[in-house]
């Protein structure tokens, strides 16, 4: 997979360096290019925002910097991916879809994605009519209902959760399927050894003993039904209407 991000503030993506996502770039599984949209102004501010036509408040971001820069980031992916190979442009924006497991597994199977990090009040709306009157695919991606000064925190996100399920990536493959939400329900309690643990107040805290059975039959049904009350507490939402994990 190949990832191009275009951002004002680069080193907000430093972490894309480290852990998994890095090992994932140096062993060549994920080819990413971070781009400073800056380099696409032509003024000795490199001035990339301007005043809201019609008033208001904030900074909008103005049009000409963001159509060269995807103009420049799509010949170069082309170039390394082939002139047929279109990316999938998602831009991070509280107004956008939310992001969730089932769209970051859509998302894993791209060849390419163009990641466009937003800042002030938002991107010119001219940007995203330009992008789809050149046939570009674009999606409006949100991480929940809270307010980020900029779209670089979502990429983080979006970036991880991504390319995580990106065949390679996570070593042990079979913790994707046992994951969160990946089956629609939360995760069950983890435990590890001690079995038996004094906490720093006293209290002797034991682990279920049925995880130390050895009946793996009864842990699956015993975990199986902590994931199902667990999502019942906390994300009823994401049950059927008969509390099961139809939803
Ligand atoms: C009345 C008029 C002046 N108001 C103008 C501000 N509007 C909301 C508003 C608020 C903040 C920002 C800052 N910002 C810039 C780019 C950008 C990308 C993502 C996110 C973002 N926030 N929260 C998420 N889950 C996000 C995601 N994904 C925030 C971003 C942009 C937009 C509300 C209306």
């Amino acid at each position: 997979m190949r990832i191009d991000v275009i951002t004002i503030f680069p080193e907000y993506l430093a972490p894309l360096d480290l852990s998994l996502i890095g090992k994932a770039r140096r062993e060549g599984l994920l080819d990413l290019h971070v781009h400073d949209l800056r380099d696409w102004t032509h003024d000795r501010h490199r001035t990339v925002d301007d005043t809201p036509l019609g008033g208001g408040a904030g900074m909008v971001m103005k049009p000409e910097p963001w159509a060269e820069a995807f103009a420049a980031v799509r010949a170069d992916g082309q170039l390394a991916l082939g002139a047929d190979v279109e990316p999938l442009i998602i831009f991070p924006n509280p107004a956008g879809e939310p992001f969730a497991q089932e769209t970051a597994q859509e998302w894993s199977q791209c060849e390419w994605l163009v990641l466009a990090c937003g800042r002030y009040e938002g991107i010119d709306e001219r940007v995203y009519e330009h992008l789809a009157d050149i046939g570009c695919e674009v999606a409006l991606a949100s991480l929940g209902d809270y307010v980020l000064n900029g779209g670089e925190v979502a990429v983080l996100a979006i970036t991880e959760a991504v390319v995580r399920l990106i065949p390679g990536v996570v070593g042990n493959a079979a913790s994707l399927v046992e994951e969160s939400h990946s089956d629609g329900l939360l995760e069950y309690p983890l435990y590890t050894r001690p079995a038996r643990w004094e906490d720093p107040a006293g209290v002797v805290r034991e682990a279920p003993p049925i995880l130390l059975s050895g009946d793996h039959g009864r842990i699956a049904a015993w975990r199986s039904e902590q994931s199902l009350e667990r999502t019942r507490q906390r994300r009823p939402d994401l049950l059927g209407p008969a509390g099961d994990a139809g939803g």
